[in-house]
């Protein structure tokens, strides 16, 4: 059986592939909520850049919320890794040595907690998906009657369940041992996400005792900052053949690989607490103001990727690169970029949306990353609002029919509605959301009426656009073609 990668067999890796910072001795000055695929392949990859090129003692101590499953993958490793970076024609492996520390919550609640209190912790980030922040995606507000909320808040003994709480107790902890300032770096693909964390933890506050929320509320706004950050790296879930993949290249098996593109970008609010890593020796940007690249990824990117995922996984295409290879998906995303996005974003000084536009096509074209439609087009109730109803409500400000983004909508709601994908696969709807969309559609029989119970969920599509003159119109006639032509005939016609 070949060996396992891990701090022993280090020295086995072939010289090239090894971790350009040496991890014994690296001391924990991160915490990180969510050790998922994305963080160990962004800014687990700029925090190692930075400690090769500047120093610090800035290892992580990575904490998985849901499952013990990537704590089994990196524990026995000592917390090592593969990166896989899949560029179309070539593929680079290396070893990343930044994370430190891996803590499943539910078992470990104690030591993170103690982690976060630790004052030679100054940063913590987070990436724990859009349902993973207990809040209502069209207002931003904490879910504050969620019965994982209430029992946080309520302390029984239990452990914190939620990030929220998890983050909440951590800093009442460091509070109580005058561990000084920290930083709480959200890398999540939300709005606005550093202010809207900010308000969240202040919200959850609020609801402890009155001197427990009095206390910990002035000592986080004396000692807490919570800048905004664009994160952008597309990062599948990783696959059997990434883990041969690597293990061929390494000589020694590794369960914790990661697989992603050669494209990274991090644009981060200049605006900490106290140190934090040399993330712009690894090409990171620090600027005073990150809301018009985050409008820019979220919108343009991330409102192509959820509709290719859609429609793609609608027409039974497994991966975003075949669901963007189809001329009908390709074209209709082109002309709602070209037509609907870009003349109603603010391009961030030197950025060329258009520049843009294809370089993201292009991205999603790469052959080598196999991201699934089924993973892109999960939790759609989270996403939709920034994604793709943001341009929708910005046409109609700007005097513009939102066709395209309507249409992306609409497959948004055919993939809710139906159960069967084009070809008769069943599909799957993964969404926190999902017991609450499916009796909303259950009896329908209509494309209007679907449009109609939909757009009258408020905790989605907020309470403007079922009363709008021209939006419901545009989705029921797209969902009724989409329902009587399939995806790619309907997207096919425009
Ligand atoms: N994968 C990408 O291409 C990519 C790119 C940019 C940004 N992101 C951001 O990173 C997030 C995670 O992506 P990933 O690829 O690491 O996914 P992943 O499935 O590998 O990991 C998800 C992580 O979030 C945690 N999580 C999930 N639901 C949660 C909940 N309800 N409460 C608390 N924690 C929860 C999980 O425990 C896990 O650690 C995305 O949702 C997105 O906001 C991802
Ligand atoms: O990770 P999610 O679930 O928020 O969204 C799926 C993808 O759209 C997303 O991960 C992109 O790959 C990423 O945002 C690219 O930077």
């Amino acid at each position: 059986m070949t060996a396992r990668l891990d701090l022993r067999t280090l020295d086995t890796v072939p010289r090239e592939l090894r971790p350009p910072v040496d991890p014994r001795g690296l001391g924990v000055g991160i915490v990180h909520l969510g050790l998922g695929a994305f963080h160990r392949a962004h800014q687990a990859a700029y925090t190692e850049d930075a400690i090769a090129s500047a120093g610090g003692r800035w290892g992580i101590c990575g904490v998985t919320m849901r499952s013990a499953a990537v704590v089994g993958q990196l524990a026995p490793q000592d917390g090592l890794y593969t990166v896989l970076c899949d560029g179309g024609t070539r593929t680079t492996a290396r070893v990343s040595a930044a994370v430190r520390e891996v803590l499943f919550a539910a078992e470990r609640t104690a030591e993170v907690l103690a982690r976060i209190a630790d004052p030679a912790v100054r940063v913590v980030t987070l990436t724990v998906t859009e349902k993973g922040y207990s809040h209502d995606p069209a207002t931003g507000r904490l879910l504050c009657r969620d019965a994982r909320v209430l029992a946080d808040v309520a302390d029984d003994g239990t452990g914190p369940r939620t990030a929220l709480g998890l983050l909440v107790r951590g800093l009442q902890r460091r509070m109580r041992a005058d561990a000084g300032p920290v930083t709480v770096l959200s890398c999540d693909n939300l709005p606005h996400n550093g202010a809207t964390l900010r308000g969240l933890v202040a919200e959850f506050t609020d609801l402890l005792p009155a001197a427990e929320a009095t206390a910990l509320r002035a000592w986080t706004d004396a000692q807490v900052r919570f800048p905004g950050s664009m994160v952008d790296r597309i990062v599948p879930a990783t696959t059997d053949a990434d883990r041969e993949r690597a293990a061929a290249a390494l000589g020694v098996t590794d369960a914790g690989v990661v697989v992603t593109e050669p494209f990274r970008q991090w644009v981060i609010e200049d605006d900490f607490a106290a140190s934090r890593p040399a993330w712009e020796r690894a090409g990171a940007v620090l600027a005073p103001d990150v809301a018009p690249y985050e409008r820019v990824k979220l919108r343009m990117l991330n409102g192509s990727h959820s509709t290719l995922a859609y429609l793609g996984a609608l027409a039974g295409c497994r991966s975003i690169a075949d669901a963007v290879a189809d001329d009908g998906f390709r074209g209709l995303v082109e002309r709602m970029l070209a037509d609907e996005v870009i003349p109603t974003l603010d391009a961030p000084d030197g950025m060329d949306l258009r520049d843009y536009a294809g370089q993201l096509l292009g991205r999603f074209a790469n052959p080598a990353l196999r991201h699934r439609t089924a993973q892109v087009a999960m939790d759609g109730s989270q996403k939709l609002p920034q994604r793709l109803l943001a341009t929708v409500r910005a046409c109609r400000e700007a005097g513009i029919e939102p066709r395209g983004s309507a249409f992306a909508v609409a497959a948004w709601m055919r993939w809710v509605w139906t159960d069967r994908t084009d070809d008769g696969a069943p599909r799957d709807l993964d969404d926190p959301l999902a017991p609450v969309l499916r009796t909303a559609v259950a009896d329908c029989t209509s494309a209007e009426q679907v449009v109609g119970r939909l757009l009258a969920l408020p905790e989605i599509f907020g309470k403007d656009l079922i009363d709008d003159p021209v939006v419901p119109g545009l989705l029921a006639d797209a969902l009724a073609r989409l329902t009587a032509d399939g995806a790619r005939t309907a997207a096919g016609r425009g």
